[in-house]
């Protein structure tokens, strides 16, 4: 599973960040697209690239697979699992924009620099089930793409693309967005104060220290349970300005939703953990992560890797 988190530092810079739960890694790393690199865009939703993208993702094809990313106008996405839900064009729609599943996160980061640009322009768009190759067919994903302001998600069904505002700055699995947000009335309850004592007939009860209110939170890894804990998390962490307190932050948030081995398995029968935990910020345009095996946090900085280069740069 994966759930993923926006909140800005309160300047105007944004942070977004995820885990890829899954139950191995696809060999993924950091990878930067520069402006002069010469797209292969199926059906030609990408011609080229307008906003220097780096991010976490394969390289297919000389083509950036992205898992996540974000670009030098502070705008960021993420794909996270849809199976059951996602349901993509099976060819190009005469009169649309048509965007290749697997090139959806780099149309966002390379063409727009906004989440108020994404929306307007996803009025047009098909989300096409074009595979890059044989060897890795489309993923069914749906999306949170975030900017300094705000936060959207993208879901593409059989009905098409339905796109949600996230007030609430979180995205899980299944089911939909929509479910999700209705779900968190379920816990108007929970809080971060500290209780009063509560007489019971001639007793005093007094709580055994704080926590006491988060009482009802799930505790678990099912996609239901991770959005409202990380919801909860993401809206009670108090704003932070320096970029390390924001990192912190963002680690230690996805920290409360990250799957340990051995605790939930898939369908396959093969354990579920928390392969990476990845952040772009928008403040410094670099990318942050670590992993399962390696919790200390690496990072690299667009700046440093020729943004207006030609080339992909694999770090
Ligand atoms: C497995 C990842 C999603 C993790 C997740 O949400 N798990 C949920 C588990 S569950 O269902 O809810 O049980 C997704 C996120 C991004 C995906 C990758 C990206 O879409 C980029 C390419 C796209 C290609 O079409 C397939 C390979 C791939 C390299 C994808 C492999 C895989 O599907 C990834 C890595």
């Amino acid at each position: 599973m994966c759930t993923s988190i926006r909140f800005s530092d309160g300047s105007n810079n944004l942070y977004l960040a995820r885990n890829l739960d899954w139950s191995v890694g696809y060999g993924e790393r950091v990878v930067v697209t520069p402006t002069g690199y010469e797209t292969k865009s199926p059906f030609g939703a990408v011609p080229s690239i307008q906003h220097p993208v780096i991010g976490m993702g394969i390289v297919e094809e000389d083509t950036p697979l992205y898992f996540d990313c974000g670009n030098d106008a502070g705008l960021a996405v993420a794909g996270l699992n849809f199976p059951g839900y996602a349901e993509y064009a099976s060819e190009p729609i005469d009169g649309k924009t048509n965007v290749a599943a697997y090139e959806f996160p780099l149309w966002v980061a390379s063409q727009f620099s906004s989440v108020d640009e994404v929306e307007a322009a996803l009025g047009d768009v098909a989300i096409v089930d074009q595979p890059i190759n044989d060897k890795f067919p489309s993923s069914l994903l749906h999306w949170i793409i975030g900017d300094a302001s705000r936060a959207i998600v993208v879901e593409y069904t059989s009905e098409g693309m339905h796109v949600f505002e996230d007030d609430v700055d979180v995205l899980a699995n299944q089911p939909g967005f929509g479910w999700h947000h209705e779900n968190l009335r379920n816990y108007l309850n929970v809080g971060p104060e500290f209780l009063e004592d509560v007489v019971v007939r001639r007793a005093h009860l007094a709580a055994f220290g704080s926590g006491s209110r988060m009482r009802g939170i799930p505790g678990d890894y099912y996609s239901p349970s991770r959005f409202v804990r990380a919801a909860y998390v993401n809206a009670h962490y108090p704003e932070k300005s320096s970029e390390e307190e924001n990192v912190s932050r963002a680690f230690h948030t996805l920290q409360q939703v990250a799957m340990v081995d051995g605790a939930a398995a898939m369908g396959s029968g093969e354990f579920e953990k928390t392969i990476y935990t990845g952040l772009f910020s928008g403040r410094t345009g670099t990318y942050y992560w670590n992993t399962y095996d390696d919790p200390a946090i690496q990072s690299v900085a667009m700046a440093d890797h020729e943004p207006d280069g030609s080339k992909l740069t694999v770090v």
